[in-house]
């Protein structure tokens, strides 16, 4: 049977979602086709997220129908889903470490082929037919993140997955594994199998999609052939507007020296190898120092010990010539630290309290919000309505729990918020994780104006472009060692991708 002749993979027809306040997904038409790459792009906020939740049965669409393959399907729940062939693989990795690569995979699917040497020949079947080359004995602590990634995918297609959903694969990966992503998705859809993935990076998707559907602000707005739009097009149908053009930016960097990290060692907690090894680093005021590399190798451990989470057993840093050692992380914000961290669900948000408090969280005992030794809910608020305008924050109020916003619209909320106290530096992790374009710039351009007004940031980042686009000087960080300075204008992706991955340690920096 050609391709032609068979039933769309998927049929989505007028779903609708409401949520209080909030339309997610309005009449939505969506059709994919069996055997295609299909990537779905949209704003913060869009409906991407909700929409393949319904297709996996997480949530249920309050209108509107789905056909699998032909078939009119309604979904109670994920099984369900599994159980017409739909696997999802999400942006965070839900593997247990301290098992192996075949227990995660055989792990709530026993009964399919056991768990023993049944098992593992299998998923060593799969991992052969399809280029996802992991060893099924490995413990998975032992896996990179692309590797992790590859373990995810395994699981879905153990479990009889054709159709595979995808939620922003390539946020965590670098240059390299993204090719290999790509390389394992083109195996899959030559087999036949469908994917369908969401993705912010507009140029990865043009590469790897065979259609593209934009959703804007809940709607379907187009569904187009990537090889007759370019980035730009495709952001401007995203937002329904022009995009600004980015414009060159002058070196603000100055000699005064705001942040230095010197002689920094933090052990490990279990006794293993050390998390952080002899890190030494200087921010000076109007500076940018960009930190790339794989997560997982000390850059969360790095910025944690910063802002006093973490006790180092040597070493010094030292904000404005004040030794830090032994300061609280309230104090140290209070001296001037902005902080937007890398977790925004376990340290940046409250999730289950309103916008306006999470206003508060962590600057309790500052203007606007301190009142004496009480906290003036008015100003706070006020603040909160300010930010949401200035932040673009899209949600229908600011009195809706944390945990109700889109991921994106959750990060811009946490940046205006440790902006609006002016900090002298600003320890960024990740700072347009899950932000679509157009916010990414609208950060990216908050970033560089404080910067020009003398701000020193700490950018740690997995997303080169951010990297080489904001940063003065950038350093790689590897097993928690921290490399030479590259110059943005000059280092590759390439290079800094072997750096991250140690594939090229003898090629050092400048
Ligand atoms: N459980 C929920 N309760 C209330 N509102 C929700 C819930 N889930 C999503 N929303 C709202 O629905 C809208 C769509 O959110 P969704 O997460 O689908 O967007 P998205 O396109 O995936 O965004 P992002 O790119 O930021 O991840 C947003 O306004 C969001 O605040």
């Amino acid at each position: 049977m050609s391709s032609a002749e068979a039933p769309p993979a998927v049929e989505l027809r007028g779903i609708t979602k409401r949520f209080p306040g909030v339309v997610a997904n309005k009449d939505i038409d969506i059709t994919v086709k069996a055997g295609t790459i299909h990537a779905i792009v949209g704003e913060n906020g869009a409906g991407k997220s909700t929409l393949m939740k319904i297709l996996y049965g997480v949530q249920k669409p309050d209108e509107g129908t789905i056909a699998v393959n032909g078939e009119q399907v309604e979904f109670a729940s994920p099984a369900d889903a599994i159980a017409h062939g739909i696997g999802m693989v999400f942006q965070h990795f839900k593997l247990a470490d301290n098992f192996t690569v075949t227990e995660n995979v055989v792990l709530g699917a026993e009964k399919l082929h056991g768990i023993g040497t049944g098992a593992r020949d299998e998923i060593q079947r799969i991992s052969t037919a399809y280029g996802l080359h992991v060893n099924p004995d490995v413990m998975v602590d032992r896996l990179g993140v692309g590797a992790r990634q590859r373990v995810e995918i395994l699981k879905v297609l153990y479990r009889g997955a054709k159709i595979i959903i995808l939620d922003e694969p390539t946020a965590v990966l670098v240059p390299q594994e993204v090719d290999e992503l790509f390389a394992n998705l083109g195996q899959l859809k030559a087999q036949g199998f469908t994917i369908i993935f969401i993705s912010h990076k507009l140029d990865e998707v043009r590469q790897v999609a065979d259609t593209i559907t934009v959703i804007r602000r809940g709607t379907t707005v187009a569904t187009v052939d990537p090889t007759s739009v370019t980035s730009r097009e495709l952001a401007e149908l995203m937002v329904g507007s022009a995009l600004p053009t980015p414009q060159t930016e002058e070196s603000t960097v100055t000699d005064e020296v705001v942040l230095s990290v010197a002689g920094l060692n933090l052990p490990s907690a279990e006794g293993g190898s050390p998390l952080l090894t002899d890190v030494d680093l200087v921010i000076h005021a109007g500076e940018v120092l960009g930190i790339a590399g794989v997560e997982g190798n000390g850059q969360a451990e790095l910025v944690e010990t910063i802002m006093g989470i973490h006790v180092p057993s040597s070493g010094s840093v030292t904000l404005l010539g004040k030794d830090l050692a032994g300061w609280s992380t309230r104090a140290i914000r209070e001296a001037g630290v902005g902080y937007i961290p890398e977790d925004r669900h376990r340290h940046g948000l409250l999730l289950e309290s309103p916008l306006w408090e999470n206003r508060i969280l962590g600057h309790q005992t500052e203007a606007p919000m301190a009142k004496g030794w009480l906290i003036d809910a008015g100003a706070a608020r006020a603040d909160t309505e300010r930010i949401v305008t200035e932040y673009d924050v899209r949600t229908p109020s600011i009195d809706v729990t944390a945990e109700s916003l889109s991921g994106g619209n959750q990060q811009k909320l946490i940046i205006g918020r440790e902006m609006a106290h002016s900090p002298k530096v600003l320890i960024a992790a990740h700072p347009t994780r899950g932000v679509d374009v157009g916010a990414q710039a609208a950060i990216w351009d908050h970033i560089k104006q404080a910067r020009r007004e003398g701000l020193a940031v700490l950018l740690i980042s997995a997303d080169l472009d951010e990297l080489m686009g904001l940063s003065d000087t950038i350093r790689v960080i590897l097993r928690g060692r921290l490399s030479g300075t590259f110059d943005p204008a000059t280092v590759t992706p390439q290079d800094l991708g072997a750096a991250m991955t140690g594939a090229d340690s003898s090629k050092g920096a400048a």
